[in-house]
């Protein structure tokens, strides 16, 4: 693997889900592997689990880990060429994304979208231009319109709890009080897309991801109808995509509780967190056996391991 940008950057699904389940069982197995290896984590935003399952992924695999914080402690990045620095923007990211090559093996990125901007937040200006400017991979720990991290992470616990060959899988829109990326639901569809699953999104009118990754996808508008017999119910807001960046409300009726918990075939309760308790999804549910939040959470560490690993192996 030479960079992880999307979900696209994986060359079989089936393949990384097995390494990164090997990995769980022996997280020591590539620990030489690493060596003298430097990660460079760089934050645009806050972070819990992609910043410390990240770092203890490279750890485990024998690297070193430095990490930056981009909102008020590094120098104010300027992404547009040409322009003329004299606001308040101090370094150009031609010179940060060089200089950060020099000192790191691997660069990975968090760097949320603005909600404001689609054009710009579909350009991913932020993750491309270290692409561009950088002389070393470059991992996507969330971005303006993917999180594959997550994705990956997705995929390996439906894979490790399925209970039957082809499970149905619903990703479900719950309400939330601020407008929320389309990253966590973008890259969920198209890894779900990816495996053999029977796939279903549902949110209300209005909320429709962006149709090019959607693709064929079924929408279902009504929720009880497209919990019904699901294996998997992951849930995550997110704002309009066709009015970018928008919250066009927040319906209480579509959180999740125990009654539509029981629409389900004992389906499993997933989400990728942090998670607004009795907002997106009541206590009783995320109290409840059948939510894997914990185990889902704990994957996370195995799927940047497994990324890392492979992109140390191209070096
Ligand atoms: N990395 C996982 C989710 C990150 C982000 N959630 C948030 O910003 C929630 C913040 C809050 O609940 O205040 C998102 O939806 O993409
Ligand atoms: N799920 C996830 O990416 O969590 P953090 O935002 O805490 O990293």
């Amino acid at each position: 693997m030479k960079h992880y940008l999307t979900t696209d950057d994986i060359d079989s699904v089936p393949k990384i889900i097995e390494e990164a389940i090997a990995l769980k069982k022996d997280p020591y197995q590539a620990e030489q592997l690493g060596k003298r290896k430097t990660l460079g984590m760089l934050f645009f935003n806050s972070s819990l689990r992609t910043r410390l399952s990240t770092q203890k992924a490279a750890m485990q695999l024998g690297m070193q880990v430095m990490v930056m914080n981009f909102s008020g402690e590094a120098w104010s990045l300027e992404f547009e060429d040409g322009s003329v620095m004299n606001g308040s923007t101090s370094e150009h990211i031609r010179e940060a994304a060089a200089v950060i090559s020099q000192y790191c093996d691997i660069i990975a990125v968090r760097a949320f979208p603005t909600l404001t901007d689609k054009d710009k937040d579909e350009e991913e200006y932020v993750l491309k231009s270290f692409q561009k400017y950088a002389s070393v991979p470059i991992v996507n720990m969330e971005s303006a319109t993917a999180h594959p991290l997550q994705a990956l992470t997705d995929a390996i616990t439906i894979t490790e709890l399925k209970t039957r060959k082809k499970p149905k899988v619903v990703l479900s829109w719950a309400p939330h009080p601020k407008a929320l990326p389309h990253a966590v639901a973008n890259s969920f569809t198209s890894m779900m897309q990816k495996m053999d699953v029977e796939f279903v999104i549902t949110h209300p009118v209005g909320y429709e991801l962006n149709p090019e990754v959607t693709g064929d996808t079924p929408i279902v508008y009504d929720q009880d109808e497209a919990l019904k017999d699901a294996d998997f119910v992951y849930v995550k807001n997110w704002s309009s995509y066709k009015d970018y960046g928008k919250v066009l409300h927040s319906d209480p009726a579509w959180r999740i509780s125990q009654d539509k918990m029981a629409l389900t075939n004992n389906g499993k309760f997933m989400h990728c967190l942090p998670v607004r308790r009795n907002v997106i999804v009541d206590d009783a549910v995320l109290d409840s056996p059948q939510s894997v939040v914990i185990q889902q959470a704990n994957n996370r560490t195995f799927a940047a391991q497994v990324v890392l690993k492979q992109i140390l192996e191209s070096l």
